[in-house]
């Protein structure tokens, strides 16, 4: 896992960004060749709409998970067992197509006296999310962030979703779904608790 983070730091390098009419000239560029008149009415302000939108959908960039998860809460009653947030849904694209990743994540901790506003679980996917990426790079992600920042006894990250890349061209295989799985700490260590993770996911439908 460690090895995989490396290569994708929590913040990517935003340095030397291009500006925004490079952006929109660029999208001219894909209209051309695709075969389209990007002067046709229809289009004029396409190249500032995509633009906007991939700030929206890459706005991941602009965000660090530590910072959403440095607030967390130590009045819990002495609550010390599994808080599992399932089917958090998500949208990404992915880095080697850059078509959407459509999909649910769940994610568990273990706490170690300290506990996280729920949303924050939610918006760590987004941050992630809202990235170029692969499966197994954004579920190692999550597990590592929350790992590092609330250092519980355990993470448990689960996600599944369908690549559009998989579906839309390619192999066009419509409705399969990936699975990817990361465990630290006791969810690691324990088979126990890992069957724990995986029964509450699956058996409260
Ligand atoms: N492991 C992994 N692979 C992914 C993910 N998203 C897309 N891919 C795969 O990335 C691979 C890229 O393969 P390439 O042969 O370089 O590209 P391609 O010619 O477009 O491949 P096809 O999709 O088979 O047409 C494909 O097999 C995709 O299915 C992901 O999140 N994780
Ligand atoms: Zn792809």
């Amino acid at each position: 896992m460690d090895a995989i983070v490396k290569n994708f730091p929590a913040l990517p390098a935003t340095d030397g960004r291009p500006s925004q009419k490079e952006a929109e000239d660029a999208v001219r560029v894909l209209l051309r060749w695709a075969g389209d008149d990007p002067q046709r009415e229809g289009l004029l302000d396409t190249p500032a709409r995509v633009a906007k939108a991939y700030k929206e959908l890459f706005s991941g960039y602009d965000l660090a998970a530590e910072d959403v998860l440095g607030r967390t809460f130590e009045e819990v009653g002495g609550y010390d067992d599994i808080v599992l947030v399932k089917d958090i849904p998500f949208f990404s694209h992915c880095e080697h197509h850059m078509v959407p990743i459509i999909g649910k994540a769940h994610i568990a901790y273990l706490p170690n006296g300290k506990v996280l506003g729920l949303s924050k679980i939610a918006r760590v996917v987004d941050i992630y999310g809202r990235r170029l990426q692969t499966q197994e790079t954004m579920t190692a992600q999550i597990a590592k962030a929350i790992d590092d920042t609330l250092q519980p006894r355990g993470v448990a990250v689960m996600i599944e979703a369908e690549h559009m890349c998989m579906a839309m061209r390619g192999v066009q295989k419509q409705g399969s779904t990936t699975l990817t799985t990361t465990f630290t700490g006791a969810f690691k260590t324990e088979p126990a608790e890992q069957a724990r993770f995986m029964t509450m996911l699956r058996g409260f439908k």
